[in-house]
């Protein structure tokens, strides 16, 4: 970490999108040096070195022009900054340059500081990951970091937000404490002169792996954190022609799948992937279902059984025109895994014939009558979904992993059949644990991690 790195930390600027500012970081011992010989001109050579009366104050934004420290050209005019070290993000000194976002002003800033000598481009995730050995932060937060980047609806923004603010980071690190404390019983108890646990404490340490464990088995079992990364599966269902295509049209604003007055057109699962309410979810249409003597179309309702069964939400919709109350009860029934409480039936083409079910959702897939509250439904069931209990959902398979390797490691430790056997395991699964938040550090690890960041973060 002696190096001095830099970094783009905003896109890069390209003809066609040419950005207002672009924002290059540098991060390192000799970030102020170099802020210094970029901003003074001809400091380069004479040779200034850091804390020279030229540096503006930390912490400061100031008006400077930036040269390039050979030539001694004016490449462009921004604000700079920079930051004392440990007070920074990566807990090194730390400089900006807010440059004008052109292609060439970028280009020749990056080479500015490339002609110094003294730093060297940033790897990816670089920044973030001397954040993390300095102390910044820990795995979880850096993880979540990324996620912030990624997150491409408002329900995952506040998801990163909550981990990034640490909540997962104090349930996995109340877990090791609990876990900490029963080992620390188990070698009081090491010294015993008996083979057997003195009775309080045998108690004590069964109570601390038995609640560790079924805290964990219930994080393990959640899958929110699951259904916000990949989306919330939606499944549309019912009898051919009721109208799921012109539905999943309606709700994707767009031609996805074909819609005609052909009994059977659909026979394939087809997704598309929407916002609904702030909520990532991947909504199917499906093959009507029905008997059908066409192979093909029998295939169809096998998979559209199959996704109705997998899904996170159903939507039954039937055909407001031919006796929906009848092929609701048959459909209901038929259906596995259907929830009365939180499925949703959508009774369709009201604009023919007038529903009046407080049960049910009347829409026209047609019209677009009924689509507010349809949408106000979906939203409701997926918020009902993904808040269930007020815990940070697992949000990382890294994490899963290395949960279920401690859940083992804990099994293991109440039928060991000595003390210090069962002390051993209880230390491995701390180890597990500990690998999570990065209080026991493991480097190829690390790199796995990093690397999954953009470069300049
Ligand atoms: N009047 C009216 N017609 C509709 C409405 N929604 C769909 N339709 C018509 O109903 C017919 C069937 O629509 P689709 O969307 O293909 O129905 P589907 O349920 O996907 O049919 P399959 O894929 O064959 O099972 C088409 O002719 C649509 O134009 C509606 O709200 N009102
Ligand atoms: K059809
Ligand atoms: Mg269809």
């Amino acid at each position: 970490m002696d190096d001095t790195i830099y970094a783009l930390g905003t896109p890069v600027p390209s003809r066609a999108h040419p950005g207002a500012i672009s924002v290059v970081r540098l991060s390192g011992p000799r970030a102020a040096e170099a802020l210094i010989f970029l901003t003074e001109r001809r400091a380069f050579e004479r040779g200034h070195s850091a804390r020279d009366p030229a540096l503006p104050e930390p912490r400061r934004m100031t008006l400077r022009s930036l040269y390039d420290p050979k030539s001694g050209e004016a490449i462009d005019r921004g604000l700079v900054a920079w930051f004392e070290a440990p007070n920074s993000e990566t807990g090194e000194t730390m400089a900006e340059l807010h440059l004008h976002g052109g292609r060439a002003v970028v280009g020749g800033a990056l080479e500015a500081i490339a002609k110094l000598g003294f730093c060297r481009m940033a790897e990816p995730g670089e920044f973030t990951r001397r954040a993390f050995e300095n102390g910044k932060l820990d795995l979880t937060r850096a993880e979540a970091i990324a996620d912030l980047v990624a997150a491409e609806t408002d329900q995952q923004r506040r998801q990163a937000m909550q981990q990034m603010d640490g909540a997962l980071h104090r349930l996995y690190e109340d877990w090791r404490t609990l876990g900490l404390r029963t080992l620390a019983h188990l070698e009081a108890a090491i010294d015993f002169p008996d083979e057997d646990l003195p009775p309080g404490i045998a108690d004590e340490v069964h109570a601390g792996i038995t609640q560790l464990r079924a805290e964990i088995a219930a994080h393990l079992d959640d899958r929110r954190g699951e259904r916000l990364r990949e989306g919330l599966h939606i499944a549309i269902i019912g009898p051919p022609n009721a109208g799921k295509s012109s539905l999943l049209n309606l709700l994707a604003r767009r031609d996805a799948a074909i819609v005609s007055e052909t009994a059977g057109t659909t026979r394939d699962v087809i997704e598309v992937h929407l916002d609904l309410g702030g909520w990532p979810v991947v909504l199917a249409d499906t093959a009507g279902l029905r008997e059908s003597g066409d192979a093909i179309e029998q295939e169809g309702v096998r998979r559209a059984r199959a996704r109705a069964a997998s899904a996170d939400l159903r939507l039954l919709v039937l055909d407001a025109t031919s006796g929906w109350q009848a092929e609701r009860d048959k459909l209901v029934a038929s259906t596995e895994r259907w929830d009365g409480a939180r499925d949703i039936v959508v009774v369709n083409k009201i604009d023919r014939a007038s529903v009046a079910d407080a049960d049910v959702v009347p829409v026209s897939a047609l019209s677009g009558d009924g689509l507010p509250e349809l949408l106000g439904r979906i939203e409701q069931a997926a918020g009902a979904l993904m808040q269930e209990g007020g815990a940070p959902p697992l949000t990382r398979a890294r994490h899963r992993e290395a949960l279920v390797e401690c859940q083992a490691s804990l099994a293991r430790a109440l039928t060991a059949s000595e003390i210090a056997l069962a002390a051993e395991d209880v230390r491995l699964a701390m180890r597990a644990l500990g690998r999570i938040t990065g209080t026991v550090r493991i480097d190829e690890l690390l790199d796995i991690i990093f690397r999954d960041f953009c470069i300049g973060k």
